[in-house]
């Protein structure tokens, strides 16, 4: 099949840093690997060296330039990124996806459906730069899915929103529709609620099944994950492990975003560090009292902003708190230690 740049996805963005480089070759990253990317283009899909050898600071999805011995040279501003904390380790980020134009937020018509989550998953897409679609798997298995479709729709009324059977073609046109031709997109939602169906019908492939075989530097086949998928639209699928994965990272605007009716509220508050307890003169309390504002959103509002400050903290914040706790607990243990006496 022959694919254009713009076909894979490339823009009068992407053109307009290029033309500063003529010489260059640009790529699309199909997959990151420790010691080298893949890159697709118009000729084919090729490994990629990059200059010092680290492949940490690129995501699938990015746009790079090569010279004529396909070593990166450049890699082209994003149009939007997606990253998250590195699993385990202190602060550092790790890039999960670039220039993904449409994040499908997946949950479904059933126990698996909660507004916060779909809120942080929102705060998600609004940092990183995509636009949301909530799409509401199963519906096929619920006697109501308009009451979910309703319920996610209260939380802004120009979201789109989606329910259907991910296992019906028919039915993901609809889904497709949202990301066209050479558009990208991508998956996030909880264990089981149909990401992997949605995709598999997207793309009309067994993803489960669509490993790469390849020989590593050593000469040893090796099976690597394939992350961008073509969908049957023409469209492009990001789907990574890391995508799974995802948690908020440096997402108060995002959040913000989200919550924007609040942050409007609060701006009629007296004090402007108001917390909105028990301050006099608090706007958003007064909502509350009047029955415009329903007290569980303000009360997700809060935690996901605690939730992207904690993961937002840099390693010595997250030790500094750490050792204050461990100071504070010691302190507990001497002081009943003495009473015990
Ligand atoms: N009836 C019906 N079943 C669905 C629908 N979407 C998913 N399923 C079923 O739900 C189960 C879980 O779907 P998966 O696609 O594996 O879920 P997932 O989100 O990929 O889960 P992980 O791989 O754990 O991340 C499978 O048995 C699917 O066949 C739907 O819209 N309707
Ligand atoms: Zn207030």
């Amino acid at each position: 099949m022959f694919l254009t740049l713009s076909d894979l996805g490339w823009s009068s963005q992407f053109a307009a840093q290029h033309a500063a480089y003529p010489s260059c070759t640009p790529f699309r990253i199909t997959s990151v690997h420790r010691d080298r990317l893949i890159g697709l283009n118009p000729d084919g899909e090729v490994p990629l060296l990059t200059l010092d050898q680290s492949t940490g600071t690129y995501a699938v999805g990015d746009w790079v330039l090569t010279d004529d011995d396909k070593r990166v040279r450049h890699l082209l501003d994003r149009r939007s990124l997606l990253h998250r904390r590195a699993a385990g380790t202190g602060a550092a980020t790790q890039l999960i996806a670039a220039n993904v134009d449409v994040l499908i937020i997946v949950s479904s018509c059933n126990a698996d459906f909660n507004l916060p989550r779909l809120e942080r998953y929102l705060a998600l897409a609004h940092q990183a730069g995509c636009y949301p679609v909530v799409v509401l798997t199963k519906a096929d298995k619920s006697a109501d899915p308009d009451s979910f479709t309703g319920q996610v729709q209260s939380l802004d009324p120009f979201l789109t929103v989606l329910a259907i059977n991910a296992l019906d073609p028919a039915e993901v046109e609809k889904v497709l529709s949202w990301c066209p031709k050479s558009q990208t997109g991508a998956l996030v939602g909880s264990s089981g609620v149909g990401k992997t169906t949605l995709a598999n019908t997207m793309t009309d492939q067994d993803l489960a099944t669509s490993d790469i075989r390849e020989d590593d530097a050593r000469g040893r086949h090796t099976t690597t994950a394939r992350a961008l998928h073509r969908m049957r639209n023409g469209g492009w699928l990001i789907d990574t492990p890391g995508m799974r994965a995802l948690r908020l990272l440096d997402a108060q605007d995002g959040i913000d975003d989200v919550f924007s009716d609040l942050v409007e509220l609060s701006r009629d508050c007296r004090f402007s560090d108001c917390q909105h307890s028990s301050e006099p003169g608090c706007a958003v309390q007064k909502a509350i009292s009047h029955g415009t504002l329903d007290p569980a959103r303000l009360d997700r509002w809060r935690k996901l902003r605690r939730e992207d400050q904690r993961n937002s903290e840099t390693v010595a914040q997250s030790r500094a708190r750490d050792k204050a706790f461990g100071k504070m607990v010691r302190g507990v243990m001497k002081e009943k230690k003495l009473r015990n006496r």
